[in-house]
């Protein structure tokens, strides 16, 4: 899979270390979310990646090249900050500003409105807009070049769940043309729905580098019930299938350590004449696989 990002050794000190030597690759047409408490560096991290912050140390290559140039920046869209746009003119006005500035015909302007649902209300001032609104109207100007890359920090802070979705739904949308985008957050739900690869990151420090699935190594688990809990406890104990089998909540929970199916470990069981009142596998939460991954 081709790179469009390799960071290495990323480092940035203020008076305290903001970014700790952290290093990541973001692959073509995926969508990364960058995952961390508030101060844990993704905006510095990404004010590095934009030329915005000179870095301590490290080096990072778009598209196979080092740094960031000119025509490299031409090929990223950005929202880092809140959207700025002229209160009194229409997002059309405002966006015909923009692509001269970007040096975008004024054609593409109905297109990137279109994308996120504005294009029926180009013609309304930019004061009278919700703040999801001018959050997606962001989103249209930073899609105006057509950028390769997508880079959204925190892009639904403050909205309300309408909102949310909204943006969620115009995230994926862009992702499906094959934009790569990569999105700074500090909310897991957001990170699990949206993103396919996440880096985490804690006092500047990366925890992990992966897919979402990859985040955590557990093969999941199984919940079970049966008349004779105890005996059922026992036998799957000596199946030798788990690392462990304990009692919780009135539910025998097996965490899986050789991969088997609900229906496999089914039919094993009723081979041993124990019939099953409960068989649920599960999976660990993301938060639950994050929160693990901070312990350590
Ligand atoms: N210009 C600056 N001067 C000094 N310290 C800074 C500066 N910018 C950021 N920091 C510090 O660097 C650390 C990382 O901040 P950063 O803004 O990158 O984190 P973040 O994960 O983006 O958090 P948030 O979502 O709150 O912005 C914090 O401790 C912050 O106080």
């Amino acid at each position: 899979m081709e790179n469009v990002l390799s960071v290495k050794n990323l480092t940035k000190k203020f008076k305290h270390m903001a970014v700790d030597n952290i290093s990541f690759d973001v692959e073509k047409g995926n969508v990364y979310g960058l995952l961390g408490p508030n101060g844990s560096g993704k905006s510095t991290t990404f004010g590095m990646l934009l030329t915005t912050i000179n870095p301590t140390s490290g080096d990072w290559y778009w598209f196979g090249e080092k740094g960031t140039s000119t025509d490299t920046l031409k090929k990223i869209g950005a929202i880092i900050e809140q959207p700025n746009f002229y209160p009194y003119l229409s997002a059309e006005k405002n966006l015909q500003i923009v692509a001269e500035i970007k040096g975008v015909p004024f054609t593409k302007i109905d297109e990137v409105l279109e994308i996120v649902g504005l294009l029926g209300r180009k013609k309304d001032p930019f004061k009278t807009y919700s703040l999801g609104m001018k959050q997606r109207l962001a989103i249209a100007s930073a899609m105006l070049n057509s950028p390769q890359v997508l880079i959204l920090d925190e892009p639904t802070n403050g909205l309300d769940p309408e909102g949310i979705i909204q943006i969620r739904e115009i995230i994926s949308n862009i992702a499906k043309t094959g934009t790569t985008i990569i999105i700074a957050s500090h909310l897991l739900d957001e990170i699990e729905k949206i993103c396919s690869h996440v880096i985490v990151l804690k006092n500047g420090t990366s925890l992990y580098s992966g897919s979402v699935e990859g985040m955590s190594n557990s093969k999941g688990f199984f919940e079970l019930n049966a008349e004779n809990p105890e005996n059922l406890m026992k036998i799957l104990t000596d199946l030798n299938l788990f690392s462990s089998v304990k009692m919780k909540e009135n539910l025998i929970v097996a965490q899986i350590s050789d991969d088997i199916s609900a229906k496999d470990l089914n039919q094993i069981l009723v081979k041993k004449d124990i019939f099953l009142s409960h068989l649920v596998k599960k999976k660990e939460s993301l938060e639950t696989q994050f929160l693990e991954l901070v312990k350590k």
